[in-house]
């Protein structure tokens, strides 16, 4: 499969200065998103008290090719030390999305946490997706599993 590009706008008012999503290792499967705060937070940050969520803008809007997706998920690091997660995870950003790529993150932990200016604060993982056509059946093709679920097949 080759290489798919996202094209990447920044916003009017985003710092130039914050690096775009990039992968940090030659086999990592997300590249880190940064902070790019509004001009009047830079300085201070955003907070986020224990239980509290915001968005957090990127300063980015993106153009990802039809027939892939682009998913936000936490990172291990941030939700281990802090417990700084994403209460949509994985935060889905569908092809036709023009608007302001934003990162919904929740603090789990139980102290405050300050998300700064340029901090790495999410990543995002391209995927490829296809859309099904539903289709209403009478009957659906039998299995050995059958309706059997939620821990049916028992336990270990
Ligand atoms: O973490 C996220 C999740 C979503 N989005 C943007 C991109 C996505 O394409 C759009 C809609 O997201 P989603 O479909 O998850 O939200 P919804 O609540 O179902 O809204 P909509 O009715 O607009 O689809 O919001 C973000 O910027 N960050």
């Amino acid at each position: 499969m080759s290489t798919p590009i996202i094209k990447v706008l920044r916003e009017d008012w985003a710092d130039p200065e914050i690096a775009l999503p990039r992968y940090e290792t030659h086999g990592a499967a997300g590249a880190d998103l940064r902070a790019n705060l509004a001009p009047e937070n830079r300085a201070g940050g955003i907070t986020l008290a224990p239980m509290q969520r915001a968005i957090i803008p990127t300063g980015l809007r993106v153009e990802i090719p039809k027939g892939f997706e682009m998913q936000i998920r936490p990172r291990s690091g941030l939700a281990l030390k802090h417990g700084i997660s994403l209460p949509n995870t994985p935060g889905t950003i569908d092809a036709d999305y023009r608007g302001p790529l934003g990162v919904l993150l929740i603090n789990l932990g139980t102290e405050a946490y300050l998300i700064e200016h340029g901090a790495r604060i999410a990543q995002a993982i391209v995927a490829p997706v296809v859309q099904a056509r539903f289709e209403v059946t009478d009957a659906l093709g039998d299995t050995a599993r059958g309706a059997g679920g939620f821990g049916s097949t028992g336990k270990g």
